[in-house]
Protein backbone atom coordinates (compact mmCIF):
# COMPACT_ATOMS: atom_id res chain seq x y z
CA UNK A 1 0.00 0.00 0.00
CA UNK A 2 2.94 2.37 0.80
CA UNK A 3 4.46 1.30 -1.91
CA UNK A 4 2.21 1.84 -4.58
CA UNK A 5 0.95 5.66 -3.21
CA UNK A 6 4.98 6.20 -3.13
CA UNK A 7 4.88 4.95 -7.09
CA UNK A 8 1.42 7.39 -7.90
CA UNK A 9 3.42 10.40 -5.82
CA UNK A 10 6.54 9.29 -7.78
CA UNK A 11 4.66 9.43 -11.38
CA UNK A 12 3.42 12.86 -10.42
CA UNK A 13 6.18 14.15 -9.75
CA UNK A 14 7.85 12.83 -12.67
CA UNK A 15 4.96 14.37 -14.77
CA UNK A 16 5.00 17.58 -13.05
CA UNK A 17 9.07 17.68 -14.15
CA UNK A 18 8.06 17.19 -18.07
CA UNK A 19 5.64 19.50 -18.07
CA UNK A 20 8.28 22.02 -16.32
CA UNK A 21 9.72 21.98 -19.65
CA UNK A 22 7.38 23.73 -21.55
CA UNK A 23 6.46 27.10 -21.24
CA UNK A 24 3.23 28.31 -19.02
CA UNK A 25 0.11 28.89 -20.89
CA UNK A 26 -4.07 29.44 -19.36
CA UNK A 27 -6.85 29.35 -20.52
CA UNK A 28 -9.43 31.62 -19.05
CA UNK A 29 -12.88 32.07 -19.93
CA UNK A 30 -14.96 35.02 -20.17
CA UNK A 31 -16.71 34.17 -16.81
CA UNK A 32 -13.50 34.43 -14.95
CA UNK A 33 -12.94 30.71 -14.58
CA UNK A 34 -9.21 30.26 -15.18
CA UNK A 35 -7.45 27.15 -16.13
CA UNK A 36 -3.27 26.59 -15.70
CA UNK A 37 -1.64 24.28 -18.01
CA UNK A 38 1.58 24.38 -20.38
CA UNK A 39 2.15 25.72 -23.80
CA UNK A 40 2.55 23.54 -26.47
CA UNK A 41 1.86 25.09 -29.64
CA UNK A 42 3.02 29.05 -31.09
CA UNK A 43 3.30 31.35 -28.03
CA UNK A 44 0.86 34.69 -27.80
CA UNK A 45 -2.59 35.13 -27.07
CA UNK A 46 -6.15 33.68 -29.14
CA UNK A 47 -9.32 34.61 -28.58
CA UNK A 48 -12.67 32.70 -29.84
CA UNK A 49 -15.69 30.72 -28.93
CA UNK A 50 -14.13 27.77 -26.19
CA UNK A 51 -15.72 24.58 -27.48
CA UNK A 52 -15.42 20.46 -27.07
CA UNK A 53 -15.12 17.90 -29.45
CA UNK A 54 -15.85 14.29 -28.18
CA UNK A 55 -14.27 12.44 -31.19
CA UNK A 56 -11.24 10.58 -30.09
CA UNK A 57 -9.44 10.43 -33.68
CA UNK A 58 -9.05 13.37 -36.06
CA UNK A 59 -6.90 16.23 -34.42
CA UNK A 60 -5.19 17.40 -37.38
CA UNK A 61 -8.52 16.87 -39.44
CA UNK A 62 -10.83 19.16 -36.62
CA UNK A 63 -7.64 21.71 -36.59
CA UNK A 64 -8.01 21.91 -40.41
CA UNK A 65 -11.81 22.15 -40.54
CA UNK A 66 -12.49 26.19 -41.84
CA UNK A 67 -15.67 25.59 -39.87
CA UNK A 68 -13.94 25.87 -36.53
CA UNK A 69 -12.59 29.45 -37.11
CA UNK A 70 -12.62 31.63 -34.28
CA UNK A 71 -13.55 28.90 -32.24
CA UNK A 72 -10.68 27.72 -29.20
CA UNK A 73 -11.31 23.91 -29.70
CA UNK A 74 -11.39 21.62 -26.60
CA UNK A 75 -10.07 17.95 -27.21
CA UNK A 76 -11.82 15.58 -24.40
CA UNK A 77 -9.78 12.53 -25.75
CA UNK A 78 -6.95 12.49 -22.99
CA UNK A 79 -3.96 12.14 -25.38
CA UNK A 80 -3.26 13.54 -28.81
CA UNK A 81 -0.69 14.30 -30.77
CA UNK A 82 1.03 10.54 -31.27
CA UNK A 83 0.10 9.77 -35.37
CA UNK A 84 1.70 13.45 -35.86
CA UNK A 85 0.54 15.37 -38.75
CA UNK A 86 1.67 15.13 -42.46
CA UNK A 87 0.32 16.66 -45.75
CA UNK A 88 -2.69 13.92 -46.68
CA UNK A 89 -4.57 14.64 -43.42
CA UNK A 90 -5.82 18.55 -44.44
CA UNK A 91 -8.77 19.41 -44.16
CA UNK A 92 -8.02 22.66 -46.14
CA UNK A 93 -4.84 24.43 -46.84
CA UNK A 94 -4.38 25.29 -43.19
CA UNK A 95 -5.14 25.42 -39.42
CA UNK A 96 -8.65 27.50 -38.97
CA UNK A 97 -9.52 26.02 -35.08
CA UNK A 98 -7.87 29.80 -33.00
CA UNK A 99 -6.32 27.00 -30.64
CA UNK A 100 -6.03 23.61 -29.39
CA UNK A 101 -6.87 22.58 -25.62
CA UNK A 102 -6.16 19.04 -24.88
CA UNK A 103 -5.49 16.78 -21.71
CA UNK A 104 -2.17 15.94 -23.10
CA UNK A 105 -0.69 16.37 -26.44
CA UNK A 106 2.41 14.34 -27.36
CA UNK A 107 5.63 15.62 -27.87
CA UNK A 108 6.89 12.73 -30.48
CA UNK A 109 4.55 11.04 -33.35
CA UNK A 110 4.85 7.74 -33.99
CA UNK A 111 3.66 6.50 -37.21
CA UNK A 112 4.70 5.85 -40.64
CA UNK A 113 2.64 8.89 -41.89
CA UNK A 114 3.50 11.69 -39.78
CA UNK A 115 5.86 14.06 -41.35
CA UNK A 116 6.35 16.07 -38.66
CA UNK A 117 4.54 16.08 -34.33
CA UNK A 118 1.72 18.07 -33.17
CA UNK A 119 3.41 20.50 -31.58
CA UNK A 120 6.00 21.27 -34.41
CA UNK A 121 2.70 21.56 -36.94
CA UNK A 122 1.01 23.74 -34.36
CA UNK A 123 4.32 25.68 -34.12
CA UNK A 124 4.45 26.31 -37.93
CA UNK A 125 0.50 27.78 -38.34
CA UNK A 126 1.17 30.06 -35.52
CA UNK A 127 -1.47 28.47 -33.52
CA UNK A 128 -1.47 28.39 -29.55
CA UNK A 129 -2.19 25.49 -27.57
CA UNK A 130 -2.72 24.27 -24.33
CA UNK A 131 -2.44 20.98 -22.06
CA UNK A 132 -1.99 19.80 -18.83
CA UNK A 133 -4.96 21.29 -17.77
CA UNK A 134 -8.02 19.64 -16.56
CA UNK A 135 -10.30 19.15 -19.58
CA UNK A 136 -13.24 17.47 -17.79
CA UNK A 137 -14.03 19.78 -15.37
CA UNK A 138 -13.94 22.27 -18.78
CA UNK A 139 -16.34 20.51 -20.33
CA UNK A 140 -18.34 20.05 -17.43
CA UNK A 141 -18.11 23.82 -17.11
CA UNK A 142 -19.60 24.51 -20.80
CA UNK A 143 -22.35 22.01 -20.87
CA UNK A 144 -23.18 23.51 -18.04
CA UNK A 145 -22.83 27.67 -18.72
CA UNK A 146 -22.56 26.81 -22.60
CA UNK A 147 -19.95 27.67 -25.09
CA UNK A 148 -18.70 30.83 -24.40
CA UNK A 149 -15.49 33.20 -25.18
CA UNK A 150 -12.30 32.17 -23.90
CA UNK A 151 -8.49 32.93 -24.24
CA UNK A 152 -5.51 30.93 -24.58
CA UNK A 153 -2.27 32.53 -23.22
CA UNK A 154 0.84 31.11 -24.09
CA UNK A 155 4.30 31.96 -22.90
CA UNK A 156 7.50 32.19 -24.38
CA UNK A 157 9.29 31.19 -21.59
CA UNK A 158 8.64 30.53 -17.71
CA UNK A 159 5.73 30.60 -15.23
CA UNK A 160 2.94 32.15 -15.24
CA UNK A 161 2.61 36.10 -14.63
CA UNK A 162 -0.15 38.07 -12.78
CA UNK A 163 -0.19 40.43 -15.91
CA UNK A 164 -0.16 37.42 -18.77
CA UNK A 165 -3.32 36.50 -16.65
CA UNK A 166 -5.09 39.81 -16.89
CA UNK A 167 -4.59 40.00 -20.27
CA UNK A 168 -6.14 36.97 -21.34
CA UNK A 169 -9.12 38.14 -18.96
CA UNK A 170 -9.71 40.92 -21.06
CA UNK A 171 -8.91 39.74 -24.06
CA UNK A 172 -11.75 36.75 -23.08
CA UNK A 173 -14.50 39.51 -22.17
CA UNK A 174 -14.11 41.45 -24.60
CA UNK A 175 -14.31 39.01 -27.80
CA UNK A 176 -18.47 39.02 -28.12
CA UNK A 177 -20.38 36.49 -29.39
CA UNK A 178 -20.50 34.10 -32.58
CA UNK A 179 -24.10 35.01 -32.97
CA UNK A 180 -24.39 37.39 -35.64
CA UNK A 181 -20.80 36.76 -37.48
CA UNK A 182 -20.59 36.01 -40.98
CA UNK A 183 -17.09 33.95 -41.28
CA UNK A 184 -17.71 32.58 -44.59
CA UNK A 185 -16.86 35.23 -46.99
CA UNK A 186 -13.60 35.13 -44.74
CA UNK A 187 -12.57 31.85 -45.60
CA UNK A 188 -13.76 31.62 -49.27
CA UNK A 189 -11.98 31.58 -51.85
CA UNK A 190 -11.09 34.11 -53.88
CA UNK A 191 -11.10 32.77 -57.38
CA UNK A 192 -13.30 29.96 -58.58
CA UNK A 193 -11.27 26.31 -59.34
CA UNK A 194 -11.63 23.21 -61.08
CA UNK A 195 -11.23 20.74 -57.88
CA UNK A 196 -8.92 18.06 -58.28
CA UNK A 197 -6.41 15.86 -55.73
CA UNK A 198 -3.84 18.04 -55.72
CA UNK A 199 -5.22 21.56 -56.46
CA UNK A 200 -4.52 22.33 -52.90
CA UNK A 201 -0.89 21.54 -53.79
CA UNK A 202 -0.80 18.50 -52.44
CA UNK A 203 2.31 17.04 -53.50
CA UNK A 204 1.69 13.73 -56.07
CA UNK A 205 3.57 11.18 -53.52
CA UNK A 206 0.90 11.70 -51.42
CA UNK A 207 -2.12 12.08 -53.22
CA UNK A 208 -1.78 9.32 -55.36
CA UNK A 209 -1.84 6.34 -53.07
CA UNK A 210 -4.39 6.65 -50.58
CA UNK A 211 -7.10 8.92 -52.44
CA UNK A 212 -7.48 9.02 -56.04
CA UNK A 213 -10.06 7.27 -58.03
CA UNK A 214 -10.05 6.54 -61.65
CA UNK A 215 -13.64 7.42 -62.10
CA UNK A 216 -15.20 9.43 -65.19
CA UNK A 217 -16.96 12.68 -64.48
CA UNK A 218 -20.16 12.87 -66.47
CA UNK A 219 -21.47 15.63 -63.84
CA UNK A 220 -20.76 19.01 -62.98
CA UNK A 221 -21.72 20.40 -60.11
CA UNK A 222 -20.96 24.53 -58.77
CA UNK A 223 -19.54 23.80 -54.99
CA UNK A 224 -20.33 27.31 -52.71
CA UNK A 225 -17.31 27.47 -50.74
CA UNK A 226 -18.21 28.70 -47.47
CA UNK A 227 -14.98 27.11 -45.82
CA UNK A 228 -15.14 23.43 -47.52
CA UNK A 229 -13.91 20.60 -46.23
CA UNK A 230 -11.54 18.59 -48.57
CA UNK A 231 -13.18 15.24 -48.13
CA UNK A 232 -16.46 16.70 -49.48
CA UNK A 233 -14.85 17.43 -52.73
CA UNK A 234 -12.81 14.16 -52.48
CA UNK A 235 -16.35 12.40 -52.25
CA UNK A 236 -18.64 14.73 -54.81
CA UNK A 237 -15.68 13.82 -57.40
CA UNK A 238 -15.70 10.32 -56.23
CA UNK A 239 -19.15 10.17 -57.28
CA UNK A 240 -18.49 11.05 -60.68
CA UNK A 241 -18.73 14.73 -59.92
CA UNK A 242 -16.94 17.24 -61.99
CA UNK A 243 -16.33 20.34 -59.09
CA UNK A 244 -15.86 24.04 -59.48
CA UNK A 245 -15.43 25.71 -56.66
CA UNK A 246 -16.57 29.07 -56.35
CA UNK A 247 -16.43 32.26 -53.85
CA UNK A 248 -19.32 32.46 -51.42
CA UNK A 249 -20.34 35.60 -52.86
CA UNK A 250 -20.87 34.30 -56.34
CA UNK A 251 -24.01 35.28 -57.59
CA UNK A 252 -26.94 32.14 -58.91
CA UNK A 253 -26.74 33.97 -62.07
CA UNK A 254 -22.88 33.30 -62.27
CA UNK A 255 -23.21 29.92 -61.42
CA UNK A 256 -25.66 29.00 -63.50
CA UNK A 257 -23.60 30.51 -66.59
CA UNK A 258 -21.01 27.47 -65.86
CA UNK A 259 -23.64 25.60 -66.52
CA UNK A 260 -23.56 23.10 -63.84
CA UNK A 261 -26.27 19.70 -63.47
CA UNK A 262 -26.55 20.99 -60.00
CA UNK A 263 -25.32 23.53 -56.60
CA UNK A 264 -23.56 22.44 -53.54
CA UNK A 265 -23.72 24.41 -50.42
CA UNK A 266 -20.72 23.78 -48.27
CA UNK A 267 -19.79 23.71 -44.63
CA UNK A 268 -18.16 27.02 -43.05
CA UNK A 269 -17.79 28.66 -39.51
CA UNK A 270 -19.85 31.71 -37.91
CA UNK A 271 -23.33 32.50 -37.62
CA UNK A 272 -25.57 31.47 -41.31
CA UNK A 273 -28.10 34.32 -40.54
CA UNK A 274 -25.90 36.65 -41.69
CA UNK A 275 -25.12 35.78 -44.98
CA UNK A 276 -27.79 37.45 -46.94
CA UNK A 277 -26.03 36.69 -49.86
CA UNK A 278 -25.96 32.92 -50.05
CA UNK A 279 -29.20 32.65 -48.54
CA UNK A 280 -30.25 34.70 -51.69
CA UNK A 281 -28.20 31.86 -53.83
CA UNK A 282 -30.44 29.19 -52.16
CA UNK A 283 -33.47 30.72 -52.66
CA UNK A 284 -32.88 31.24 -56.29
CA UNK A 285 -31.59 27.60 -56.79
CA UNK A 286 -34.92 25.72 -55.02
CA UNK A 287 -37.28 28.24 -56.90
CA UNK A 288 -35.47 26.97 -60.47
CA UNK A 289 -35.97 23.57 -59.60
CA UNK A 290 -31.64 23.24 -60.10
CA UNK A 291 -30.41 20.00 -57.66
CA UNK A 292 -29.05 21.12 -54.28
CA UNK A 293 -27.62 19.87 -51.88
CA UNK A 294 -26.14 21.25 -48.28
CA UNK A 295 -24.06 20.45 -45.94
CA UNK A 296 -23.90 22.14 -42.48
CA UNK A 297 -23.75 26.00 -42.83
CA UNK A 298 -24.78 24.99 -46.41
CA UNK A 299 -28.17 23.21 -44.71
CA UNK A 300 -28.77 26.05 -42.42
CA UNK A 301 -28.72 28.25 -45.52
CA UNK A 302 -31.14 26.51 -47.36
CA UNK A 303 -33.38 26.40 -43.94
CA UNK A 304 -33.05 30.12 -43.73
CA UNK A 305 -33.73 30.20 -47.49
CA UNK A 306 -37.29 28.46 -47.75
CA UNK A 307 -37.63 30.85 -44.26
CA UNK A 308 -37.37 28.87 -41.25
CA UNK A 309 -35.33 30.10 -38.61
CA UNK A 310 -31.59 29.22 -37.24
CA UNK A 311 -30.90 29.14 -33.44
CA UNK A 312 -27.83 29.32 -31.57
CA UNK A 313 -27.40 25.77 -29.42
CA UNK A 314 -26.28 26.05 -25.94
CA UNK A 315 -23.15 24.29 -26.66
CA UNK A 316 -23.56 23.03 -29.97
CA UNK A 317 -22.60 19.83 -31.38
CA UNK A 318 -18.71 18.79 -31.91
CA UNK A 319 -18.04 14.98 -32.12
CA UNK A 320 -17.84 12.40 -34.26
CA UNK A 321 -20.20 9.84 -32.23
CA UNK A 322 -23.64 11.63 -32.62
CA UNK A 323 -27.06 9.40 -33.26
CA UNK A 324 -28.95 10.42 -35.68
CA UNK A 325 -32.24 9.22 -36.79
CA UNK A 326 -33.31 8.74 -40.65
CA UNK A 327 -36.84 10.23 -39.94
CA UNK A 328 -39.42 7.28 -40.89
CA UNK A 329 -36.61 4.56 -42.59
CA UNK A 330 -36.14 2.85 -38.77
CA UNK A 331 -32.86 3.64 -39.05
CA UNK A 332 -29.99 5.69 -36.93
CA UNK A 333 -26.83 6.47 -38.31
CA UNK A 334 -23.77 7.36 -36.11
CA UNK A 335 -22.34 10.77 -37.53
CA UNK A 336 -19.78 13.87 -37.34
CA UNK A 337 -21.08 16.99 -36.45
CA UNK A 338 -19.46 20.19 -35.77
CA UNK A 339 -22.10 23.01 -35.37
CA UNK A 340 -23.44 25.60 -32.63
CA UNK A 341 -26.47 26.61 -34.83
CA UNK A 342 -29.24 24.79 -35.71
CA UNK A 343 -32.44 25.08 -38.03
CA UNK A 344 -35.41 25.50 -35.73
CA UNK A 345 -37.45 21.99 -36.84
CA UNK A 346 -41.23 23.97 -35.53
CA UNK A 347 -40.38 26.46 -38.07
CA UNK A 348 -39.85 24.58 -41.36
CA UNK A 349 -42.60 25.38 -44.11
CA UNK A 350 -45.34 23.05 -45.43
CA UNK A 351 -42.99 21.92 -48.77
CA UNK A 352 -39.98 20.72 -46.32
CA UNK A 353 -40.09 17.08 -44.89
CA UNK A 354 -37.73 16.97 -41.79
CA UNK A 355 -35.83 14.04 -42.79
CA UNK A 356 -33.36 13.61 -39.96
CA UNK A 357 -33.43 14.57 -36.31
CA UNK A 358 -30.27 14.23 -33.14
CA UNK A 359 -30.73 11.36 -30.82
CA UNK A 360 -28.81 13.14 -28.54
CA UNK A 361 -31.37 16.32 -28.42
CA UNK A 362 -34.23 15.83 -30.82
CA UNK A 363 -32.55 18.94 -33.19
CA UNK A 364 -33.32 19.13 -36.63
CA UNK A 365 -30.26 17.08 -39.11
CA UNK A 366 -31.89 17.59 -42.17
CA UNK A 367 -34.91 17.79 -44.55
CA UNK A 368 -35.70 17.89 -48.26
CA UNK A 369 -37.97 19.83 -50.24
CA UNK A 370 -41.37 18.17 -51.32
CA UNK A 371 -41.22 20.23 -54.89
CA UNK A 372 -37.82 20.67 -55.53
CA UNK A 373 -34.72 18.33 -55.83
CA UNK A 374 -33.20 20.03 -52.84
CA UNK A 375 -32.30 18.19 -49.54
CA UNK A 376 -29.63 19.18 -46.83
CA UNK A 377 -28.01 17.74 -43.95
CA UNK A 378 -27.00 19.46 -40.29
CA UNK A 379 -24.08 17.09 -39.60
CA UNK A 380 -21.24 16.14 -41.61
CA UNK A 381 -21.59 12.99 -44.06
CA UNK A 382 -18.16 13.28 -45.30
CA UNK A 383 -16.59 12.62 -41.79
CA UNK A 384 -13.11 13.27 -41.63
CA UNK A 385 -13.01 12.70 -38.87
CA UNK A 386 -15.66 10.32 -38.19
CA UNK A 387 -18.01 7.30 -39.11
CA UNK A 388 -18.88 6.86 -42.39
CA UNK A 389 -22.85 5.95 -42.29
CA UNK A 390 -24.43 8.33 -43.90
CA UNK A 391 -22.77 9.17 -46.96
CA UNK A 392 -25.26 7.64 -49.20
CA UNK A 393 -26.22 11.57 -49.16
CA UNK A 394 -23.73 11.65 -51.72
CA UNK A 395 -25.49 8.91 -53.83
CA UNK A 396 -28.43 10.95 -53.36
CA UNK A 397 -27.23 14.18 -55.03
CA UNK A 398 -25.39 11.83 -57.95
CA UNK A 399 -28.83 10.66 -58.66
CA UNK A 400 -30.54 14.41 -58.57
CA UNK A 401 -27.51 15.59 -60.97
CA UNK A 402 -28.19 12.05 -63.01
CA UNK A 403 -31.51 12.69 -63.42
CA UNK A 404 -31.31 16.69 -64.37
CA UNK A 405 -28.47 15.98 -66.95
CA UNK A 406 -30.75 13.85 -68.70
CA UNK A 407 -33.85 15.69 -68.79
CA UNK A 408 -31.32 18.46 -69.99
CA UNK A 409 -30.17 16.23 -72.45
CA UNK A 410 -33.80 15.07 -74.14
CA UNK A 411 -34.95 19.36 -73.45
CA UNK A 412 -31.28 19.44 -75.91
CA UNK A 413 -32.13 17.10 -78.10
CA UNK A 414 -36.00 17.90 -79.48
N1 LIG B 1 -19.59 22.83 -39.76
C1 LIG B 1 -20.36 23.85 -40.10
O1 LIG B 1 -20.62 24.11 -41.27
C2 LIG B 1 -20.83 24.74 -38.98
C3 LIG B 1 -21.97 25.65 -39.35
C4 LIG B 1 -22.12 26.83 -38.40
N2 LIG B 1 -20.95 27.63 -38.42
C5 LIG B 1 -22.41 26.33 -36.99
O2 LIG B 1 -21.58 26.43 -36.14
O3 LIG B 1 -23.47 25.85 -36.74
Amino acid sequence: MICRSANLHRQEEIVALIQKKYPAAALVLADGTVFEGRSRGAAGLATGEVVFNTAMTGYQEILTDPSYTGQLVTLTTAHVGNVGANKEDMESRSVYAAGLIAKSIAENASSWRAEESLPAFLKRHGIVAIDGLDTRALTIHLRQTGAQPGAVIALESGEMTPEALEAAKTAAAGWGSMAGQDLAQTVTTDVPYEWKEGSWELPTAHTAGGFRKPVAHPYHVVAYDFGVKTNILRLLADRGIRVTVVPAKTTFEEAMALNPDGIFLSNGPGDPAPCTYAIETAKKAIAAKVPLFGICLGHQIMGLAVGAKTLKMKFGHHGANHPVEALGEKHVAITSQNHGFAVDAATLPENARATHASLFDGSLQGFELLDAPAFCFQGHPEASPGPHDIDGLFEKFARALAEAHAQKAEAAGE
